[in-house]
């Protein structure tokens, strides 16, 4: 599979960077989003950034391994949840409207089969994952075919108006299913991986645990799509070809939570040149997230303590990045504000 990402020009940085630091500020003072307003200007390559009209996409589907109970809700609660996002009512749907974000929902594989509506998207790969510990979730067909279409919906998306895409997901059981992915994508040991996920009692993170490692303590092949086959959801293959497609287009990525996060790190793994593209919204609650944070080098934006999902913590960076943009393109210097005699150290 390849991807049409291009390399991030970075030739343009010490410009930007010059840019930046003679903002009637200490050198620095903005911190990271001083760090975001860089990142934005090389993506768009100006001096001055456009305003961009952000999508948030919230990936369902359904893991098999919760026939082992490794969550607080039975894998129904997806659908029921994808019900409720789209009449409006989940957290992801109150704080889209705060900030004047539009929300679609793809259907990647959920137990139930919704009728067709508006903010509906329906790419079913089928109706739940296997129970990963003792087979391949999907097959590599399902994992190839969830990238690819993960990938041409967001390159459609981010051609019919859209140019900022915020990723987010819903699937009981699936951060059994990211821990798996990230201890088998990278060196991080399993205890670093698993978490407690929508608030699990110890008996289920024995549990969860245990199965984690039966299924891991099986031969398979390390390349992203052959893990994604043997521990994926059919949510996070579609999102690892999301995150792929937006980078294709040279749009900001914006990453959720833990899931995404492991998403992403798949995503760099097919093709490394995604990574400049994509912003970190949080730092969450969950166990594997900070472990896959730091795999990928990311500073995320905001720390509190979130582990919904849904994309909640990409739609509250969402204002930070707005910020980021305005005080880039609207900030006095320090000679059209005629303030002088400013040391700062660099
Ligand atoms: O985004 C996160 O960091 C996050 C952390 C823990 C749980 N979640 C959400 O909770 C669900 C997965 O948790 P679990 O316990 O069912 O594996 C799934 O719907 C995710 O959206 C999300
Ligand atoms: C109620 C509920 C809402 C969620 N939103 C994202 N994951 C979720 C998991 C549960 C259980």
């Amino acid at each position: 599979m390849t991807f049409d990402i291009q390399v991030l020009d970075h030739s343009k940085a010490p410009a930007i960077q010059q840019r930046i630091d003679q903002k009637t500020k200490p050198l620095g003072a903005l911190g990271q989003l001083e760090t975001l307003a860089l990142q934005l200007a090389l993506m768009q390559q100006q001096q001055h950034l456009q305003r961009q009209a952000p999508l948030l996409l919230i990936f369902a589907g359904d893991h098999g391994i919760n026939r082992h109970q490794l969550s607080i809700a039975p894998s129904i609660v997806t659908t029921q949840m994808v019900h409720n996002f789209l009449s409006g009512g989940a957290a992801a749907n109150c704080f889209c409207r705060s900030f004047a974000v539009d929300l679609m929902v793809v259907d990647c594989g959920i137990l139930t089969d919704l009728p067709a509506q508006p903010g509906f998207i329906k790419q079913r790969l089928g109706e739940s994952t296997q129970d990963f510990s003792l087979q391949p979730a999907m097959s590599l067909e399902q994992a190839n075919s969830g990238v690819q279409l993960g990938y041409e919906l967001a390159r459609s998306q981010l051609n019919s108006g859209y140019d900022l895409l915020l990723l987010g997901e819903m699937g009981i059981a699936n951060t059994s299913s990211a821990a798996a992915l990230l201890c088998a994508a990278t060196d991080i040991p399993l205890y670093s991986c698993v978490g407690f996920g929508t608030g699990i009692s110890p008996e289920q993170y024995q549990r969860k645990v245990s199965l984690i490692e039966l299924a891991l303590s099986r031969p398979y092949a390390k390349d992203p799509v052959s893990l994604l086959a043997e521990f994926g959801g059919f949510e996070i293959a579609q999102l690892t070809g999301a995150i792929l497609g937006g980078a294709s287009r040279g749009c900001p990525v914006v990453i959720d939570g833990f899931i995404v996060t492991v998403a992403a790190i798949l995503a760099c793994q097919l093709d490394p040149a995604c990574r400049d593209y994509l912003i970190f919204a949080h730092q969450g609650a969950e166990t594997g997230h900070r472990a896959a944070l730091t795999q990928l080098e990311a500073s995320p934006l905001l720390d509190l303590s979130l582990r919904l999902g849904e994309g909640t913590g990409a739609v509250l960076a969402w204002p930070l990045i707005q910020a980021a943009q305005s005080f880039f393109n609207e900030m006095a210097s320090f000679e059209s504000a005629a303030v002088t005699d400013v040391v700062s150290q660099p």
